[in-house]
């Protein structure tokens, strides 16, 4: 299996990090994950742009063109045959003697990127999933796709913990979104979903969403919603790159709605899934 280090593609078993990479000692980078279906990658553009913009954002200058980047991760998944599946790709400062100050400018950033195969999620699209309510402590720029995950993975593995397939997080009474997607409610029809601000990541697939949303005629307003509406709502589902839009059947041990996925939440599935189909053959 091939990974990208760089600007080359080597095999998995070369790839060699340092001990004094700033990813690896402080989380200092981003990243993003990216759905490949039947070998084309899925809004890739898209992705790109959050990656360069999250990488602005912690003044990294990412080393690349767009083109360039996107000519490696499509290489990538050719010579390693992903049909289904997913890319992972990160930017980190680069390797440089432990010091909270940023490195010398001469210091490079390391890129690393690397495939998986990975079936759809069928059976909890179809079913539904469970979820859980958590507190969001996170810190304020969750707009910024960074490598510093920990607050991410402790309500995740929380959820797992009390096996539900996602952590609701919520800040003040108000619900942002998932440990690792976005989360919206269905009230009499209308979805309603946290804006876009420093307190959520604003996620590709919630872009494709509210884009289908528009097209299609279906109430979707980027509103702040609380944990009462939340518990309360017709429908809940929640989004990602790797989730699709997944329907939240269960919170906290009680139904949503009729224990089942709503209609929106179908309507919206089924909308995706044309959508990821139609873009293969772009
Ligand atoms: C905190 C958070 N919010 C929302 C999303 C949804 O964003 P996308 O629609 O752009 O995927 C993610 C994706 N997390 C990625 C997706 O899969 N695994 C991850 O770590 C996320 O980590």
């Amino acid at each position: 299996v091939k990974v990208i280090l760089n600007d080359k593609i080597i095999d998995r078993s070369e790839a060699a990090i340092d001990i004094e990479d700033r990813g690896y000692q402080f989380g200092d980078g981003v990243y993003e994950v990216i759905r490949v279906y039947d070998g084309v990658l899925f809004t890739g553009d898209e992705h790109l742009e959050r990656f360069y913009s999250s990488a602005d954002k912690i003044k990294i200058t990412v080393p690349f063109q767009k083109e360039e980047l996107l000519e490696l991760m499509n290489q990538l998944i050719q010579v390693n045959d992903v049909h289904d599946g997913s890319i992972y790709m990160q930017l980190t400062r680069g390797a440089s003697p432990r010091n909270h100050v940023f490195p010398s400018a001469d210091t490079k950033p390391v890129l690393t990127a690397y495939t998986k195969e990975v079936a759809r999620p069928v059976e909890s699209l179809e079913n539904g999933v469970a979820a859980m309510v958590a507190d969001d402590i996170r810190w304020l720029r969750c707009d910024i796709k960074s490598l510093n995950l920990l607050p991410n993975l402790l309500a995740k593995q929380a959820a797992t913990e009390q096996g539900c397939y996602e952590a609701i997080l919520h800040r003040n009474g108000l619900v942002t979104e998932g440990s690792a997607s976005n989360a919206y409610i269905v009230v009499d029809g209308k979805i309603k979903t946290h804006p876009a601000t420093n307190l959520i990541l604003n996620g590709i697939t919630r872009q494709v969403v509210a884009r289908l949303c528009k097209e299609n005629n279906i109430p979707f307003s980027e509103e702040a919603f609380t944990l009462e509406e939340l518990r309360n709502a017709d429908e809940i589902f929640v989004t990602s790159t790797t989730s699709e839009v997944m329907p939240v059947v269960k919170l906290d041990e009680r139904e949503i709605g009729n224990g089942k996925p709503g209609q929106v939440t179908r309507k919206l599935q089924t909308l995706f899934v044309e959508e990821f189909e139609s873009a293969k053959q772009a």
